[in-house]
């Protein structure tokens, strides 16, 4: 028996196959809270409605669109999902409004990761969205923890890439003034910004569900590994 045991464990003292036969509510699933941050405009609360697992399972096809709101102050939006394994997000979707921006850096002290949503057709608020961001990271815990960052290239659905003239998104906006990955990129000198942080830059669209599945499965996975890691001990 325990040969059998360890032929299919490695070890007794650390029986990992057991974990496989455990009924399936009896592992604990994690919890990652989360910050979702961003200009007013630029889709966050959109991603986040279309975020469940029918959604993300049809990526590309026509689904149906959602209508939001700005949003006001906050809202705490949770939800489980199957990512590879499963996940239980809870989520505070920011209002990316001038006058609530400040309320940013205080809930920062309070999550495990950051979302941050770029509309891509918003050239000329781009300086602005740097900025803001990097208000956020220079948050003391932000810092501390080497906060993984997602960063969604948002409104992928109305890139100029393919070359098509004209579409305008609910404000307005014209298609030919988005900016690609690689602008995204330079601006918010993410070489330098993933000496700190685990970074990742995703092409993502709210309406048809591109990159949003894909950024918070990396996202989860970061945390998972950033929680592992070693933690720096805080000097003040
Ligand atoms: N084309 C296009 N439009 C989008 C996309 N995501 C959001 N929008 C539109 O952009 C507008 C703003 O979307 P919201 O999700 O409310 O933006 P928000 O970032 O939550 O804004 P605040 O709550 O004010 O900070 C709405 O008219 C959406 O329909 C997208 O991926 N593509
Ligand atoms: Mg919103």
């Amino acid at each position: 028996m325990g040969n059998y045991l360890q032929s299919r464990s490695g070890s007794l003292e650390n029986p990992s196959f057991l974990k496989h036969l455990l009924p399936n509510g009896l592992k604990k699933t994690p919890i990652r809270t989360i910050l979702l941050c961003g200009l007013n405009n630029s889709g966050k609360t959109t991603l986040l409605c279309n975020l469940s697992t029918d959604f993300i399972e049809k990526v590309g096809e026509e689904v149906e669109q959602v209508s939001t709101c700005p949003t006001v102050g906050v809202s705490l939006v949770e939800f489980g999902q199957r990512i590879g394994s499963r996940v239980n997000w809870r989520v505070w979707d920011m209002s990316g409004q001038g006058r609530f921006r400040n309320l940013w850096s205080y809930y920062s002290g309070h999550v495990q990761g950051l979302v941050y949503v770029v509309d891509i057709t918003d050239s000329d608020r781009i300086a602005v969205a740097r900025d803001e961001l990097q208000m956020l990271l220079d948050q003391p815990r932000v810092k501390e923890s080497r906060m993984p960052i997602l960063l969604f290239a948002n409104k992928a659905d109305m890139s100029n890439m393919d070359g098509e003239e004209g579409g305008r998104d609910g404000q307005g906006q014209s298609k030919n003034k988005s900016l690609s990955l690689d602008n995204i990129r330079l601006a918010f000198g993410v070489d330098s910004l993933s000496q700190h942080h685990k970074i990742k830059v995703l092409s993502s669209s709210g309406l048809t569900g591109t990159g949003v599945g894909e950024g918070f499965g990396w996202l989860s996975e970061a945390i998972r590994t950033s929680e592992k890691a070693p933690r720096r001990v805080a000097t003040n």
